[in-house]
């Protein structure tokens, strides 16, 4: 029922023997696991070659053992232990790889097809499901989508479709076994972690973190021991009270004894409250509060929710990297910047990962985990199932300034800025509510840090203009009023006190807003509900089909749940590519055009390449868009 042997003094060819089509009976399901058992326990065998005789692969699991008792080994966990098995294993598919077929093939390590070799799963044809693992891998291997559409169609494909979609690693024209052959003997060295399409990685158990953070002040201060200057701001509050209430001990950095204090005080009531809420009792005891990194030796992973400085955290880490144990995972609490620099400056690149959180942490659901190009996919698996234990909806997304919910945020405060630079103040303000709640001085760092405004730059030469682009410097106006928005009580609106949320609109800005517009011949008029919908929100969309291309998201509802579970977008519209695509993609693409041709010194209202090509496509639905993107990101 399959024959054994060893080829090239070191390959395992396991051929199934069950004509005419090799099918999954109970003796060959017995056969390959003697097969596998003699091929990983051999020392001599280094790689394993599964084919099938008379030109055919396998169809499949043998429909007439369907209607008796099962006999012999079950598949899937046979099946499973293939995949698992430490020795590379290349399925030589020639003729049909159909059914449990193709599932044996999806839990080898590589996959070879002849040309004319055709696979699917046609199982629903029969009435019923894949169920040997091949409704768990094929998403994983070609994406939802795509897996959804051959598994409900049962449609056979073609060695080249398969090759486009991922599913195979190579189509010959020649004898798909001695290719395989081959391609097994070149596949020894390499590591089998991310060939495993059921684990592409094993994340890690974290039983222990610390969470460490450095309040603003010490920024200007002497540094020259890191453990004197920790401080457990917001930020860091929010994620230890996190960590602590899913079971894993945490040890909370503080830079003095009175701020341990008062930051111990604040864990612990967040904590109390919150165990209180959910009728529980409070895990105090995993707590431990700290003044000294030497403290931090022996934990699993830290999470760095420092001041958001790139000078800073990348102090932070060097003291980190000679102070934990070379295995412990570093993560990065940042919401834009360089997750591949601070990996640079550790002695572990491939340990460093971002874990952007949305303040208050401890609130908020969204996490971005940003992956940089050195993070290993261990690492990014922790990071993505240690989110998960803290009850995150978890996106993984690219490095680049901003990620995907900061990144799209820019072009749509641009274009609220510039409303309000050109028309009447009276219209929905979103953003600016938003801003005043995330603090105004973030974004006013982020300029000065990328030259836009600042002591340097003279704001009139030329005026309204930085970068060849359009500029508004409303903001800084704002800023240089020492107005941060909700924490000093004054912003774009004024508020009742110091981090008091009743925005009322503000006199003051109404008359910086007129004494800005005389003083550049700006005539306010009148912009309509449209207009500020469709240049703000086609703005935002158009960075996502960006974003799509560029391959720092994977997919666009990413970038939806991103927006719906981080920036309060209105659920009912799905998120921006969503609303995006129910607005029509033609239609966006026109009024692109439209504002792009009234404004070209704004690029962000130009069109995307991706925009463009799904209408020239046709503007097919969301779940499409990914068969049109080139650019994937290794890790997403
Ligand atoms: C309803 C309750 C079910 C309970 C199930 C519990 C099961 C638990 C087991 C879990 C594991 C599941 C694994 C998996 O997910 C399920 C499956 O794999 S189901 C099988 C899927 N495969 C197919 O549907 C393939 C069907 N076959 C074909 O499409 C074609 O035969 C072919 C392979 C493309 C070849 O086509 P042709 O060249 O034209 O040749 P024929 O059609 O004439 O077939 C030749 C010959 O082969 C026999 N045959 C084909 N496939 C199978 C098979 N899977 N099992 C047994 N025999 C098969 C076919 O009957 C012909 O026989 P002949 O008439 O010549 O005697």
């Amino acid at each position: 029922m399959a024959r054994y042997e060893l080829v090239k003094r070191s390959v395992a060819l396991i051929t199934l023997t069950n004509p005419p089509v090799n099918a999954l009976s109970s003796a060959v399901r017995h056969a390959i696991a003697k097969s596998m058992e003699c091929a990983l326990s051999d020392p001599k065998v280094t790689a394993v070659v599964i084919c099938g005789e008379n030109g055919s692969f396998c169809g499949g699991a043998d429909i007439r053992e369907f209607a008796g008792p099962l006999k012999g080994p079950p598949l899937v966990p046979l099946l499973d232990a293939i995949e698992a098995g430490e020795k590379p294993v290349v399925a030589a598919i020639e003729g049909v790889a159909l059914g449990g077929g193709f599932e044996l093939a999806l839990v080898c390590h590589y996959r070879i097809a002849h040309s004319k070799a055709r696979l699917g799963l046609p199982e629903v044809t029969l009435g019923i499901l894949p169920a040997a693992g091949g409704t768990q891998r094929l998403p994983r291997l070609i994406g939802i989508s795509a897996a959804l559409e051959l598994i409900t169609t049962g449609r056979h494909i073609s060695a080249q479709e398969a090759l486009k979609l991922g599913i195979v690693d190579q189509v010959t024209e020649q004898n798909a076994c001695e290719v395989a052959v081959e391609f097994a003997l070149r596949a020894v060295a390499k590591p089998l972690l991310s060939r495993r399409v059921s684990m592409p990685c094993k994340p890690r158990e974290i039983r222990s973190a610390a969470v460490m953070g450095i309040k603003r002040e010490c920024l200007h201060g002497h540094e020259q021991d890191l453990g004197m200057v920790p401080s457990l701001g917001t930020m860091g509050r929010g994620i230890a009270v996190c960590l602590a209430r899913v079971g894993i001990s945490v040890i909370a950095v503080e830079s003095e004894n009175k701020l341990l204090e008062t930051g111990r005080q604040m864990v612990i009531g967040m904590l109390e409250r919150d165990a209180k809420r959910r009728g529980v009792s409070a895990s105090l005891n995993l707590l431990k509060f700290t003044i000294s990194l030497q403290d931090l030796k022996d934990v699993n992973l830290v999470i760095e929710a420092v001041f958001e400085d790139m000078a800073l955290k990348k102090r932070v880490f060097q003291e980190l990297s000679k102070v934990c144990r070379p295995a412990t995972l570093f993560c990065t609490n940042t919401s834009g910047l360089d997750v591949d620099a601070l990996a640079g400056v550790t002695d572990r690149p491939h340990l460093v990962v971002g874990m952007h959180f949305f303040s208050p942490a401890h609130v908020m659901k969204l996490l971005e985990v940003v992956c940089g190009p050195r993070s290993s996919s261990e690492t990014i698996a922790t990071a993505m199932s240690l989110g998960k234990r803290m009850g995150k909806v978890r996106v993984a997304v690219g490095n680049c300034p901003g990620f995907v919910g900061n990144r799209m945020l820019k072009p749509y405060i641009d274009q609220a800025t510039f409303l309000l630079e050109e028309g009447d103040f009276g219209f929905a303000m979103g953003v600016f509510r938003m801003s005043d709640l995330a603090g105004l001085d973030v974004g006013w760092r982020v300029w000065k840090e990328s030259g836009l405004t600042g002591s340097d730059v003279d704001p009139e030469n030329p005026p309204r203009r930085r970068q060849g682009r359009r500029y508004c410097p409303i903001p800084d106006m704002v800023c240089e009023k020492g107005r941060f928005g909700q924490k000093t009580g004054r912003g774009w609106y004024m508020y009742d006190k110091r981090g008091g949320t009743n925005a009322k609109p503000d006199p003051l800005i109404q008359i910086l807003l007129e004494t800005y517009r005389s003083k550049y011949g700006i005539q306010p008029h009148n912009i309509s509900n449209q207009e500020i919908i469709e240049r703000c929100l086609f703005a935002l969309a158009n960075e996502g089909f960006r974003i799509l291309e560029d391959g720092i998201a994977a997919r666009p509802e990413d970038i939806d749940v991103i927006y719906l579970f981080g920036y309060g977008f209105p659920r009912h519209r799905g998120g921006p590519m969503f609303y995006a695509s129910m607005v029509g993609l033609e239609r966006v693409l026109e009024r692109l055009e439209h504002y792009h041709q009234a404004h070209p010194d704004v690029p962000h209202l130009k069109p995307s390449p991706l925009l463009k090509k799904l209408v020239a496509c046709g503007s097919p639905p969301v779940q499409k868009w990914r068969e049109h993107i080139k650019t994937m990101h290794s890790h997403l």
